[in-house]
């Protein structure tokens, strides 16, 4: 009887596209994939075992909040035990800010807990699942909510939080070619049940906006993903601009500096300083009343306080300055 050849993994291909871009990951010491137990992280922790055997290390985060997050960690345990797969495993409660949904703090706990992680394993970088339709869904979520170039840019295929490298080597990749190649080799993973919860917005994206834009537009994932890269390149050329102009005002920045630049620079200098020097993201609304601010400040005692993020933009003199909520 003829044996058919095992199918190949295609997050195997996709990693060996992705490692050749990073030469400082040609032999890794460790390696370490996010692990969700999903569908996604399962190839991808598949692929990246293929080709780093002992070198690999599944980081799994429990997020104690969820009811089902007991019954992903146990599956996470079985399935690596059953491949002789380093495991580690931290439990989490990621309490929400006022304001913020319980998604995003939970999200923003696990880029925190898997870098920490990720130090203790001593590795190289942190390995993501998200793929094609994640990034669909990213790109058309930004969409529906105005943003700027760095939202439409979407999710990089790699970068540095916390002093740790992460990488999306899937990008490229369906979710519909990742399932099949997992259900025809036989590899048992969960179906996250929040994942069809309709009340939540990305969820509603992926139900009822993607499978209309597939009907109108076949192969339209590839196509958002290359109009996220522009807007990536961008918003490269956009941080450039502002690092030179911010060189001329300094920083922070003169408000007589600022004045001499088109509102467009002022903005995207402001944007920038914010951002890189406080970590704080200002509102289209915010900047622009910002930007009419500082138009009018051409008398000592004209007085800047204005709320941006958490914190407000004062003016100190002959500057501006950032201060954090106390
Ligand atoms: N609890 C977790 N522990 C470790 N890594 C996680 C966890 N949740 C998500 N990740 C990582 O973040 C990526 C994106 O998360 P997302 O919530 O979109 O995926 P998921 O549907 O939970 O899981 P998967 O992408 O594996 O199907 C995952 O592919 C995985 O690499």
């Amino acid at each position: 009887m003829i044996m058919a050849a095992p199918l190949p993994n295609p997050c195997e291909q996709a990693l060996a596209q992705w490692c050749a871009c990073e030469p400082s990951l040609a032999a890794p010491s460790r390696m370490a994939v996010a692990y969700s137990a999903g569908a996604d992280s399962t190839a991808l922790l598949l692929a990246a075992w293929q080709r780093w055997p002992d070198r690999v290390v599944a980081l799994h985060v429990h997020h104690g909040l969820q009811a089902a997050a007991d019954g992903f960690e146990s599956h996470a345990r079985g399935f690596c035990l059953q491949h002789g797969i380093e495991l580690r495993v931290t439990r989490v409660d990621a309490a929400h800010a006022p304001g913020q949904s319980p998604e995003d703090a939970a999200r923003v706990m696990r880029y925190l807990t898997l870098a920490n992680m990720a130090q203790q394993a001593q590795a190289a970088c942190v390995l993501l699942g998200q793929h094609a339709d994640d990034q669909a869904e990213t790109l058309l979520l930004a969409l529906s909510r105005g943003a700027g170039l760095p939202g439409l840019a979407a999710m990089p295929e790699r970068f540095e939080r916390h002093g740790v490298w992460f990488g999306r080597p899937l990008l490229a990749l369906t979710s519909q070619s990742l399932r099949d190649w997992l259900r025809d080799s036989g590899h048992a993973f969960v179906d996250d049940p929040s994942n069809s919860d309709q009340r939540f917005t990305r969820n509603r994206i992926r139900a009822v906006l993607m499978p209309a834009w597939e009907a109108c537009f076949p192969g339209f994932r590839a196509m958002l993903a290359r109009s996220a890269r522009h807007a990536a390149q961008a918003q490269v050329l956009l941080d450039d601009l502002a690092r030179l102009d911010l060189a001329e005002t300094g920083s922070p920045p003169l408000i007589r500096s600022l004045q001499r630049l088109t509102p467009e620079r002022q903005a995207n200098a402001l944007r920038h300083w914010l951002r890189s020097s406080a970590g704080a993201a200002a509102s289209a609304a915010q900047l622009d009343e910002l930007l009419a601010q500082i138009a009018h400040c051409n008398t000592r005692g004209h007085q800047i306080r204005l709320k941006v993020a958490t914190g407000f933009v004062v003016r100190d003199g002959e500057r501006l300055r950032y201060t954090p909520p106390i």
